[in-house]
């Protein structure tokens, strides 16, 4: 099984991005547009300067509550993200405009007690987020969901699967086991204060989702062996 990528969500300054990728993540997320109230927002001007700094290979995801077409394929102009991951009132006519209106790639969020309607977007989406929102939609919410249900509704997807919500240093290496995503992601887990990141938690968080399959192999390797 390939490690698993990370994604590291909801930064607002550019010392968290540089920490975030220096530790390994492969993504970094950059909240914008949300009616939600979370420290992790940032303005539209930030959005766009943080993504300037994100060094080659890190992709940059702008996360947005925006439902309006017009506005989402503006902001991704504006800021100028590799990807765009949308929550809350997220419909075809929306995806498919940032399809074919921008260069983007299009994420889904899908709330993880609807997580039986996955494959709904499957065919439009470039991604598939199951994540544990509130009931706006929206996400940054510190809590997990049933792992097992969302891996068993994930099964058939086309898509990659990135399994979000409520993921920490503690829990990342066994959520990999259990739903075997493309990527994880995570905001509030990795925080010293809303909206700041603890950079001894980003580091532990990124190295437990890349090894936690490598864990497994060497713990049961290092099992005793049974006697003949
Ligand atoms: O983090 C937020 O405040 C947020 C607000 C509105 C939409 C999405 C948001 N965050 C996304 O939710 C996941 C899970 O968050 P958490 O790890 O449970 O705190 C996060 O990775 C973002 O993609």
């Amino acid at each position: 099984m390939p490690a698993t990528r990370v994604k590291v969500c909801g930064l607002t300054n550019e010392a968290d991005l540089e920490t975030a990728v220096d530790a390994g993540a492969d993504a970094v997320g950059i909240i914008c547009d949300v009616p939600v109230d979370t420290p992790r927002e940032v303005s539209v001007e930030r959005a766009r300067d943080l993504v300037a700094s994100a060094p080659p290979f890190a992709t940059t995801v702008l996360v947005t509550m925006a439902s309006d077409p017009d506005r989402a394929v503006e902001l991704v102009a504006d800021v100028g993200p590799d990807a765009i991951q949308l929550h809350g009132d997220a419909d075809r006519d929306l995806l498919e405009r940032l399809k074919s209106d921008t260069d983007a790639d299009v994420l889904l969020a899908i709330d993880s007690d609807e997580v039986a309607d996955v494959k709904r977007y499957d065919e439009i989406v470039d991604g598939l987020l199951v994540d544990t929102v509130d009931e706006e939609g929206g996400g940054g919410t510190g809590e997990t969901h049933d792992w097992e249900r969302t891996k068993a509704a994930a099964a058939d997807l086309e898509s990659p699967l990135i399994l979000a919500g409520g993921l920490t240093p503690e829990n990342v290496a066994e959520a990999v086991r259990t739903v075997e995503p493309f990527a994880v992601d995570v905001a509030s887990g990795v925080e010293a204060e809303g909206g700041v990141k603890d950079p001894e938690a980003v580091r532990s968080f990124v190295h437990g989702a890349k090894n936690a399959t490598r864990s497994a192999k060497s713990n049961s390797e290092s099992e005793p062996h049974p006697e003949p």
